[in-house]
């Protein structure tokens, strides 16, 4: 299998090359030349497979054979070792229709953890056997950044620098990602929001000679692995929830919190492998330009909103280039002249037939802050279930899309003590785990800078060339 770009510049280019580029030389995102199809058989066997397994058998489909059998049992063992749960991402019933996947038993209580254990011993490993130089850039609006440091922390040959919006990340988002002084982890606490800490890197990535320079390489979703890596639990709450239903007759939906559009686009592409997913359901909140998108046809970045989910607080959603690209059939031409037109600052619109297509594919809600914090007061009354504002949001999605004869499955992307500011507001005073709550205690090292791409590059530089400059 090869990879190529949803703008059609790059050459094809093998699993560890492409996963080594990160984002396409061409500005473009990496996608399988052909996405595997899984027939039903293969579903059934997959049924009773335990998550590392199943992880291995999909994995399979799209490395081809570049890491042997016996590497990606190692390494998938290892990614995995450090969940609290031995399902990895176990299922709860809620109650009749709703169902809860808990992707917070990592490292960090955040989804990012299955994909970012995995990359961090990826990248080890790459490092190891190929003897290429990794580092990392990656931006975060708070998750990503704590799951990617936590993943790669410590390890030989690898070096990694995160930017994240100063004062927009929860407090033990940041404590999970500033009390880190290992040497080869940069913070960069940067004034300005994540679509701009993510525009930064994306530019950097985009000047192709200081990329391989540096040796640049991304964790964010832009990086086709991490896609990949969160497949596997699309497939496994599938068959978990269909054992607990114990009913083949409902049609399992999936709500998915969303706001890079990289866990939904996952679920986009186990459903074109053949995964039956009835609905898919993207969850965002005040942020809501995959919500404008999906009812009206229109992608505009809008005004950015403060909200109690923060990371979900992104106006660019980097993956919607890659739906754009099936959508649009697979035509490189056409994906780039609409990027174009984004980047020129005038809006996507999409109308007709192709907008039927895209609310036959996707449903989208929006929630409010209001709406947020009334549904974590109603589960937790009703259930004694705690959902962290990240998950609330997919369940409001949940409520408004699950008609009679189906049921869905909500993902819980983080652990509520995580947001606690947002909890706090409902007067739940709930009990901190141990790993989070020794982190108050500690001292925090960052380094806080103006929204400026010239002074991420001397930061970058002075820390690649071997010392980190005033983290304090
Ligand atoms: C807790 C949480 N939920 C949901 C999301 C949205 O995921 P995605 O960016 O893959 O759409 C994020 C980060 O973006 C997150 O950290
Ligand atoms: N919410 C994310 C934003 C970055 O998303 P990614 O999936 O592209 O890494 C975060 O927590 O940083």
């Amino acid at each position: 299998m090869n990879y190529i770009s949803t703008r059609g510049q790059v050459e094809p280019k093998g699993f560890i090359d492409t996963v080594l580029m990160g984002l396409g030389e061409d500005g473009g995102l990496m996608v399988p030349e052909q996405i595997p199809a899984v027939s039903a058989e293969t579903l059934d066997r997959w049924k009773t497979l335990p998550f590392r397994e199943l992880f291995i058998e999909i994995f399979s489909l799209y490395a081809n054979d570049e890491i042997p059998q016996e590497d990606l049992k190692q390494l998938v063992d290892a990614s995995y070792a450090t969940f609290r749960d031995p399902e990895v991402t176990p299922v709860r019933k809620l109650n009749d229709s709703l169902y809860i996947l808990e992707l917070f038993h990592g490292p960090t209580f955040a989804f990012k953890d299955v994909a970012l254990q995995f990359m961090g011993e990826f990248y080890s490993y790459v490092s190891k056997t190929r003897g290429e130089i990794i580092h990392i850039l990656g931006a975060t609006s708070g998750d990503t950044g704590a799951a990617a440091i936590q993943g790669v922390r410590g390890k030989e040959g690898i070096k990694i620098c995160i930017l994240h919006p100063h004062g927009k990340v929860s407090k033990v988002q940041e404590l999970q990602m500033t009390t880190v002084n290992d040497e080869n982890v940069l913070n960069l606490s940067v004034h300005g929001n994540f679509d701009d800490c993510q525009r930064i890197i994306k530019e950097l990535f985009s000047d192709l000679e200081f990329k391989s320079k540096h040796h640049l390489r991304a964790i964010n979703s832009i990086n086709f692995v991490r896609i990949l890596a969160q497949t596997v639990y699309y497939f496994y709450a599938y068959f978990q929830a269909e054992k607990q239903m114990g009913d083949d007759s409902k049609k399992i939906n999936v709500s998915v919190p969303s706001g890079n559009f990289g866990n939904i686009f996952s679920g986009f592409l186990a459903k074109k492998m053949g995964l039956p997913i009835n609905k898919l359901i993207i969850a965002t909140n005040e942020n809501n330009i995959l919500e404008r998108f999906v009812t009206t046809g229109e992608y505009q970045p809008g005004e950015f909103r403060k909200t109690h989910s923060p990371s979900m607080d992104i106006q660019v959603a980097s993956n919607f280039e890659r739906y754009l690209y099936y959508l649009l059939d697979e035509d490189a031409f056409e994906v780039s002249k609409y990027m174009q037109q984004l980047a020129d600052g005038r809006k996507i619109v999409v109308e007709g037939e192709l907008l039927q297509r895209v609310q036959s594919e996707l449903h989208a809600l929006g929630a409010t802050n209001e709406q947020n914090l009334q549904l974590i007061g109603k589960y937790r009354s009703e259930t004694g279930y705690l959902l962290d504002p990240h998950t609330a949001c997919g369940v409001a999605a949940s409520e408004a899309f699950t008609e009679e004869g189906e049921v869905t499955v909500s993902f819980a992307t983080a652990h509520p003590a995580k947001f606690d500011e947002a909890i706090r507001l409902l007067d739940i005073t709930q009990e901190f785990p141990v790993e989070i709550a020794e982190l108050i205690a500690k001292d925090q090292y960052q380094t806080v800078i103006d929204n400026d791409k010239a002074e991420v590059t001397r930061q970058l530089e002075a820390f690649f060339a071997g010392g980190k400059v005033s983290q304090a």
